[in-house]
């Protein structure tokens, strides 16, 4: 991997098997992604993103290729190994909050912990500084049921960074909110990259979400059509 590289797409390709045959879903995709990049997959719908954010989440093995994540050729490792890389290396958010409905918001957001050794003080800070982040360290008592679709994905987003990822992997994240959650959504996120230095990943067909970003991957059929740097005296928000 070259300086500041920290993921690495070499040549992949992806195909489902459909009845007798097989869909190919990404073709032949080369990326490299660097350290702090605010970055996203753009393309109509069936064009590949989810596929890719799945194979560079390690949820997923390409058919052909190699992807590297922090230096980490993720290739023919067992499951126990991309969970570990996962747990060490990666957050994800999803457009569907995924909260587990009988906990509290502190033990949802803790949950990622508990899979490490880690002493109960020192995740009781580490819950309270994520949620601090998003704005909710006055609700960790609540439960999912009490709290609206804007405060569940800032939930998400406190949950997917608690262990410092390097990496956040975020699909479609504000697929369910109305304008003034995404954006606020958005504005937690840049944040986010700029202050703690998270690479950001995004999978996005919403100009809310791709006003955003300073990097923007053109998908089309399961492959790149358009790789594009955007200048900070393009955007919007700059
Ligand atoms: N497990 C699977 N089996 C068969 N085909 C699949 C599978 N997963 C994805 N596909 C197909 O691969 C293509 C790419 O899907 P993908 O979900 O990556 O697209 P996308 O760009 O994320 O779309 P959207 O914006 O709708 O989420 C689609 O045509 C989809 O039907």
């Amino acid at each position: 991997m070259s300086k500041g590289e920290i993921i690495s797409i070499k040549d992949v390709s992806k195909r489902f098997p459909v009845g007798e045959s097989e869909f190919t879903a990404l073709s032949h995709v080369n990326l490299s992604i660097s350290k702090g990049e605010f970055a996203g997959l753009v393309g109509p719908s069936g064009s590949g993103k989810t596929t890719l954010l799945n194979l560079v989440g390690a949820l997923d093995n390409p058919s052909e290729g190699q992807i590297n994540i922090s230096g980490k050729d993720l290739g023919g490792n067992s499951d126990e190994a991309s969970a570990k890389l996962r747990n060490e290396h990666i957050g994800f958010i999803f457009q569907s909050y995924n909260l587990l409905p009988v906990y509290t918001l502190f033990e949802n957001v803790e949950f990622p912990l508990l899979l490490q050794h880690i002493p109960s003080a020192e995740r009781k800070k580490m819950v309270m500084e994520a949620l601090e982040w998003v704005g909710l360290s006055d609700k960790a008592q609540k439960k999912p049921s009490q709290i609206s679709g804007g405060e569940a994905q800032r939930v998400a987003i406190a949950r997917s960074i608690v262990k410092k990822p390097d990496i956040v992997l975020a699909d479609e994240p504000t697929a369910n909110l109305d304008s003034k959650n995404a954006y606020r959504i958005m504005d937690i996120l840049q944040k986010l990259n700029r202050e703690l230095g998270i690479t950001f990943l995004f999978s996005s067909h919403d100009a809310k979400v791709i006003q955003y970003l300073e990097r923007i991957i053109h998908l089309e059929d399961g492959k790149v059509i358009k790789d594009e740097i955007i200048e900070a005296n393009e955007k919007v928000n700059a």
